[in-house]
């Protein structure tokens, strides 16, 4: 079999694992919801097991006792990514800020984006813009509402997202020139796809799953939208030259410089890193906020006592004469469990970004390979009953009134965003923005189904990339309620 002698080394043996076939592994069991699969799986096989996708030997991690093990104690053997067609392809050769491999130069860029775009102060700075984008988005949903009209609610959050991630990473409007959250999209459907070119390699020029062909168009209009943003900066005459430069003019403005001129190892950027760079950020930004939005309107209208109980909390922080302010978020204690129980059941990268070791090692008296791929299954933490008791499917924020448990990267129970080295560097950023405008359109709007449908009616069904998103979109009757 696969996990032959030569895999045993001091003695130990590989993770357990479900019997494999020849060539394929385990390529055959993933089915279309592999979070799914690999929670029936790990049930059976235990919270740290070996797969075999074709040639690719992989650990799936389904505990937080494990996940802890994985992303904290042994962090620096894990922090790799590995390069995949997807990533080689649609991230100019795996070199943008989530799909570049470890080392000095993704510290450089990490600790830029940082700066430049994560920071408490960025984070702050770009209030007004969320401020201004969600009142507009208010008043179209108000025009809705008189007129009786259902809307589609997945569409609205998408395009807002659209918006401000336009504005803050590529620092100008949106475009519709170009499907930016289109491109996004299919790059996350072809990012999280398991692909059989990645694992079998001999059948690679085949392009079996039609992946490799979508990946190249999608690459090419994906570049063809960078190169012309890029272009116009160059020649705009008014371009930022002093002190209130946004991201882009910054990455720009270090256009065949080193990122870093102290570091040890000089990484020049050229123009193709930065299109990798900003690619990687519009991707993780725009994809990961959008999705949770659309879950936690989901839940929202499945559970009408919880949206009551937020609509009470505002209201009794605000009042019904005026909107929601993001400095009004601290207050809003139950909106913070409601958000961590969205993440519990809907961490939107299931699988966070796959992670690779990058020497071999013994965990827990299993022997792992250098170069396995590592998938923490996020989803499956979230769902486990011994964790959250028996309760796990449903949607309750209450089970957080007594935990502490904070989803932040500091408890392995809760990892929506990853933790260590590679976790997320965007999360304050997304969570504001989530926050923000959950808050404010259902303290705005009262929201019912659509043709007297039934909570218990609303279809919850998902689909699988890079992220889960829904399925099918979201259609909601709003009703104006503050008074002015
Ligand atoms: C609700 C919103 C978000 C969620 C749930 C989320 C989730 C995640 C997850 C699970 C990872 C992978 C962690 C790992 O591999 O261990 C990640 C990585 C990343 N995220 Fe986010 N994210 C969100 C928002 C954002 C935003 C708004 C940005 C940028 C503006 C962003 C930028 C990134 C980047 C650059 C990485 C790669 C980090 C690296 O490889 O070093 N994310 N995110």
């Amino acid at each position: 079999t696969f996990f032959g002698p030569k895999h045993l080394k001091n003695g130990c043996k590989p993770p357990p694992g479900p019997p494999s076939l020849p060539i394929i592994g385990h390529l055959h069991l993933l089915g279309n919801l592999p979070h799914r699969t690999f929670e029936t799986l790990a049930k059976k096989y235990g919270p740290i097991m070996s797969l075999r996708l074709g040639s690719v030997p992989a650990i799936v991690v389904s505990s937080p006792e494990a996940a802890r093990l994985f992303l904290k104690t042994h962090d620096a053997v894990f922090a790799n990514r590995p390069k995949i067609q997807a990533t080689e392809l649609m991230s100019y050769g795996s070199t943008g800020v989530a799909t570049i491999e470890y080392g000095p130069y993704w510290r450089n860029i990490r600790k830029f984006c940082t700066l430049e775009l994560f920071s408490p102060s960025k984070i702050e700075s770009f209030a007004p813009l969320r401020k201004n984008e969600v009142g507009i988005l208010v008043e179209s949903i108000k025009k809705a509402a008189i007129a009786h009209e259902v809307i589609d609610l997945t569409l609205l959050a998408a395009d807002f997202i659209e918006t401000i991630t336009y504005e803050m990473i590529l620092g100008r409007s949106k475009d519709d020139r170009f499907d930016m959250k289109g491109l996004i999209h299919e790059c996350g459907r072809l990012a999280g796809a398991f692909n059989i070119s990645d694992y079998v390699p001999f059948l690679a020029g085949i392009d079996l799953q039609g992946l490799t062909r979508d990946m190249k168009k999608v690459s090419k209009d994906m570049d063809v939208m960078l190169e012309t943003i890029m272009e116009e900066y160059e020649q705009d005459p008014n371009k930022q030259n002093g002190h209130h430069m946004n991201f882009i003019d910054k990455l720009l403005s270090l256009l065949h410089k080193p990122i870093n001129p102290q570091d040890e190892e000089i990484h020049v950027l050229d123009k193709t890193k930065i299109k990798a760079i900003i690619l990687d950020l519009i991707v993780a930004a725009y994809e990961s906020t959008a999705t949770t939005l659309s879950w936690t309107f989901s839940e929202l209208l499945r559970n009408p006592r919880v949206m009551k109980k937020l609509q009470q909390e505002i209201q009794n922080v605000v009042g019904l004469n005026k909107m929601v302010e993001e400095t009004d978020m601290p207050k809003l204690k139950y909106l913070d469990m409601l958000m961590r129980e969205l993440f519990r059941l809907h961490p939107v990268a299931p699988f966070l970004i796959a992670h690779e070791s990058m020497e071999d090692i013994t965990i827990n008296g299993y022997f792992i390979n250098k170069k396995s791929r590592i998938i923490v299954n996020a989803w499956a933490i979230g769902r486990d009953p011994k964790i959250w008791s028996e309760n796990v499917e449903e949607f309750y924020p209450e089970r957080f009134i007594d935990s502490n448990i904070d989803l932040k990267g500091r408890d392995f129970e809760l990892i929506p965003f990853g933790s260590g080295r590679r976790g997320c560097p965007g999360m304050n950023l997304g969570l504001t923005t989530d926050k923000f405008i959950v808050a404010q359109l259902m303290h705005c709007f009262d929201w019912e189904l659509p043709n007297g449908m039934k909570p218990e009616e609303f279809d919850m069904n998902e689909s699988f990339g890079l992220t889960i998103p829904r399925d099918k979109h979201i259609f909601a009757l709003p009703t104006y309620r503050l008074v002015q």
